[in-house]
């Protein structure tokens, strides 16, 4: 659904050096998955996300979105095309003058869509995002979740195939963020909507991502579908989710995503002739499914035949 390859961008800023925001990127969304991007602050990810609906011009490198490369579109083209990509931003860009019915109706008012149609509609994603009973309010009576329903909803007024979010849910409480990160989950699944957000937070990452991205100074370090990365040896995003203590020679570092239900450990006591010592470990919910990593020491005289038969269970075996 998005596809970008080979993506730099240089700013060029008078009188001093030259900033490599993006140093050659590649990204492949598919169709009707919610992709992460994760990254510390200057990382390139909101240079990234802007490249992906051309709000800013890459230096090198091409950029697709359902089926067409924006970086060869005319003017006229790219203005169409990008009313089939939301954004939603972290401060809402809200229109304040405007109520939470006119800010909605402001792409439509822009598309040329006839008044009663466009009141229809506005009507439609105000139910959608559970605002109905607010069209009338500014959005300086709303709260934060609030302000980011109407900059939801505004943000799907055009149909769009693609909805880019840039960390919308960083100004709001841990509650609130909840309830938007589920509203995101639910248009995902209900309307098919494929998902690329930017975010500094794991938890985010955690709550509703497919698969994720993890940039570093203007590069992608590693990205994949999460139960991928989290099964790759070496990965940061597994060791940031599941921070274990260094391992010792010896032992072995044991990970698991959807097995939680199978009591693989005192399985393994029992079938072999091994001790099994559980030195750290941590157990998490991610994208729905109970994932987590073990630090074992294992002894005893059947130890290689033990680390075979939870490989042959479907789990992840590294040895320091
Ligand atoms: N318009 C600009 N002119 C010059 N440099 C810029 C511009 N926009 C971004 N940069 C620089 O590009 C680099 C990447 O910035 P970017 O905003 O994409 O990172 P980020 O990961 O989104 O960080 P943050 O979360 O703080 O926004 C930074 O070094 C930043 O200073």
């Amino acid at each position: 659904m998005i596809e970008v390859s080979g993506l730099r961008k240089v700013y060029e800023v008078k009188g001093r050096k030259a900033v490599v925001a993006l140093g050659g990127v590649d990204l492949r969304v598919r169709e009707g998955e919610i992709y992460g991007v994760l990254g510390q602050s200057g990382a390139g990810k909101s240079t990234l996300l802007r490249c992906v609906n051309l709000l800013e011009r890459p230096t090198e490198g091409t950029v697709s979105v359902a089926g067409r490369e924006l970086t060869t579109l005319g003017e006229r083209e790219l203005r169409e095309a990008r009313q089939r990509i939301g954004m939603i931003h972290q401060h809402f860009a809200l229109l304040s003058s405007r109520t939470v019915a006119g800010n909605v109706a402001f792409p439509l008012e822009v598309m040329k869509v006839g008044k009663a149609e466009r009141a229809r509609r506005v009507a439609e994603l105000l139910e959608l995002v559970g605002l109905a009973d607010k069209a009338k309010a500014h959005p300086g009576q709303l709260s934060g979740g609030q302000k980011q329903r109407v900059g939801i909803a505004r943000a799907l007024a055009g149909n769009p195939s693609v909805l880019l979010s840039d960390e919308a849910t960083s100004a709001l409480d841990p509650g609130t963020t909840q309830s938007i990160l589920a509203l995101l989950k639910r248009l995902n699944r209900e309307l098919g909507l494929t998902i690329l957000l930017i975010t500094h937070e794991m938890s985010v990452v955690k709550a509703i991502c497919d698969s994720v991205a993890i940039m570093r100074d203007g590069l992608i370090e590693e990205s994949g579908t999460i139960p991928e990365l989290i099964a790759r040896p070496g990965s940061r995003l597994a060791a940031e989710l599941f921070p274990l203590p260094e391992p010792e020679p010896g032992t072995v570092t044991v990970t698991f995503t959807g097995q939680a239900d199978e009591p693989v450990v005192s399985r393994v006591v029992r079938k072999f002739d091994v001790d099994v010592n559980i030195l750290g470990g941590a157990l998490e919910e991610v994208a729905g499914v109970a994932t987590g990593r073990l630090l074992l020491r294992l002894t005893g005289d059947e130890r290689a035949a033990a680390l075979t038969y939870l490989a042959e269970r479907g789990l992840l075996v590294q040895e320091a």
